[in-house]
């Protein structure tokens, strides 16, 4: 049985806060910092994201679904105590460069990259993200690029792993794009845990639009736990 989101999302940050303004904590530094949560309306959202957002905001209501924060950069602490854990303290990255990076799906100005949010189902074991991806992510001519669409598959598959497993990375990622998903429009990712088979995490998901006629792309994805202490670099 999983635990609260608050208690598996460890290399997040777990937000306990309010619209507009979330405050955040490091499960790993126990450090409390304030970062803006991205996964709220904005004037940049399209009406149907919106209309989306506030249908899954409804299902929040009974607890029986949970929007999950999401920050655009880490502290310079958390990232600290993440490759104390993980990397043995030696990743490569200056203190100045640290604070300075972003998290790349949060990487754009507002609404010219993705615009997304996460709910967590707890009775489902899912996770809905429901996303718009913006004028700076075109492929080819109106529609969205399928790296940018990686993306966003990659990070709702790694959220969902680390709601299931604690610290993970993704080793395999597998992508079919059955049809163009159009520049701007609103799409909805639907994640499952498929197994687990030691410290792997094998999670699938696909895109559909918003009237669920057309599934746009299909993912699959492992992902491996991490091992405290273990060298990786
Ligand atoms: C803030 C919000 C964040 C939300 C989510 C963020 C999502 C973004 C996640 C990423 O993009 S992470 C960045 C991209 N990924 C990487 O850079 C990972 C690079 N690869 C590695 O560092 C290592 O290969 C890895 C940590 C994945 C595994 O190394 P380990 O040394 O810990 O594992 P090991 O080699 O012992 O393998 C463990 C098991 O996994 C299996 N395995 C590992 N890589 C595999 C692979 N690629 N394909 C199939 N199986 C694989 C391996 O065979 C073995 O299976 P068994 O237990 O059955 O023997």
């Amino acid at each position: 049985m999983l635990r609260s989101c608050a208690a598996r999302l460890r290399p997040l940050l777990v937000a306990h806060g309010r619209p507009g303004g979330a405050r955040l904590t490091s499960t790993f530094s126990f450090e409390e910092v304030t970062q803006k949560d991205h996964a709220l309306p904005k004037p940049s959202w399209s009406k149907d994201l919106r209309l989306l957002f506030d249908q899954f905001m409804k299902k929040c209501e009974d607890g029986s679904w949970e929007r999950l924060p999401s920050c655009s950069r880490h502290s310079v602490q958390r990232f600290q105590n993440f490759t104390k854990a993980f990397f043995s303290g030696s990743i490569p990255v200056k203190e100045e460069q640290i604070s300075q990076a972003k998290f790349f799906p949060r990487s754009f100005e507002d609404g010219l990259g993705f615009e997304y949010a996460m709910f967590w189902s707890k009775d489902e074991k899912r996770i809905v993200c429901l996303f718009q991806g913006g004028l700076y992510l075109q492929g080819i001519p109106g529609f969205l690029h399928g790296g940018a669409l990686v993306t966003l598959i990659d990070t709702t598959l790694g959220t969902h792993a680390m709601l299931a497993g604690g610290a993970v990375m993704t080793a395999n990622l597998s992508i079919n794009f059955k049809r163009p998903m159009p520049l701007c429009s609103v799409g909805v990712i639907n994640t499952q845990l498929d197994k687990i088979e030691g410290r792997k995490l094998f999670v699938s998901c696909n895109i559909q639009s918003v009237d669920e006629k057309t599934v746009y792309t299909e993912g699959t994805g492992l992902f491996i736990k991490l091992e405290p202490g273990k060298t990786l670099v």
